[in-house]
């Protein structure tokens, strides 16, 4: 047990999914995952272990924001031991050619500030994705014929964004999505060397202003939880 995850030591697999939404970890559980048992809910955070296709996988929440996710990944990787770390999220559209319900794989993420910002001063750390999990996460897209874009995104620390000539910028550097969680991941991934991706479903579209509702952010995102999949044990 940590503070903030009440798994005994062996109930976490290597392999983690990680959603913002911890109702949408127990739908992805209970959608994918055989014989899933709840192995937290510290908080409400809602953490599941189980197996897919004979391999031990848990799904656990992170909650919104980097801080958050910053607690619940130090955690998984310091005092669980996780591995593999895909984050399973929902993100807004900055570019006309990416539609609601694509699937973003997030090569790098840039952000104002993180959480491990401090540690790098006056340095521009640019978090990255895992080179391996992102080829196989992209293969399986394709295989699985799941319209898909690759490319950097944008890890906000604020869902209501006061610096809209921030967003322009990003946009106009090609930035395919805003999410906020990303870039904290990676940097602890490659911190810890372990292995991250972010696999994201677009919720929302911040050109057009299309929306999907709570219900379907949190049950219908299942094209990427099964590239996240693919991806870890390809
Ligand atoms: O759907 P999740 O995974 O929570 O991801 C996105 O949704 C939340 C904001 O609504 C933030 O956490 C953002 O990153
Ligand atoms: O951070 C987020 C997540 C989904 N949609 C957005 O517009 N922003």
């Amino acid at each position: 047990m940590t503070f903030h995850i009440g798994a005994k030591p062996g109930e976490i697999a290597e392999t983690v999914l990680l959603p913002g939404d911890p109702y949408r970890a127990r739908w992805a559980a209970q959608t994918f995952l055989k014989d899933a048992r709840l192995i937290n809910e510290v908080r409400g955070m809602l953490g599941y272990t189980g197996t897919w296709q004979g391999h031990p996988v848990t799904i656990h929440g992170t909650g919104m924001g980097m801080s958050s996710l910053s607690i619940y990944v130090n955690e998984l990787i310091r005092d669980y031991g996780a591995q593999t770390l895909i984050r399973i999220g929902s993100a807004g559209a900055m570019q006309p050619q990416v539609k609601v319900r694509d699937v973003v794989l997030a090569m790098s993420a840039c952000t104002l500030t993180a959480p491990s910002n401090g540690i790098f001063k006056e340095l521009n750390f640019a978090p990255t994705a895992h080179f391996g999990l992102l080829k196989a996460a992209w293969d399986a897209a394709e295989r699985l014929g799941v319209p898909t874009h690759a490319g950097t995104i944008y890890s906000s620390q604020l869902f209501y964004d006061e610096r809209p000539d921030l967003q322009e910028q990003l946009q106009r550097h090609g930035a395919l999505c805003v999410e906020m969680e990303a870039a904290e991941l990676y940097t602890l991934a490659a911190r810890y060397g372990r292995r991250a991706l972010a696999v994201l479903t677009i919720s929302d579209h911040l050109l057009t202003e299309e929306a999907l509702p709570a219900d379907q952010r949190e049950r219908s995102f299942g094209d990427m939880v099964e590239i996240a999949l693919h991806a870890a044990f390809a």
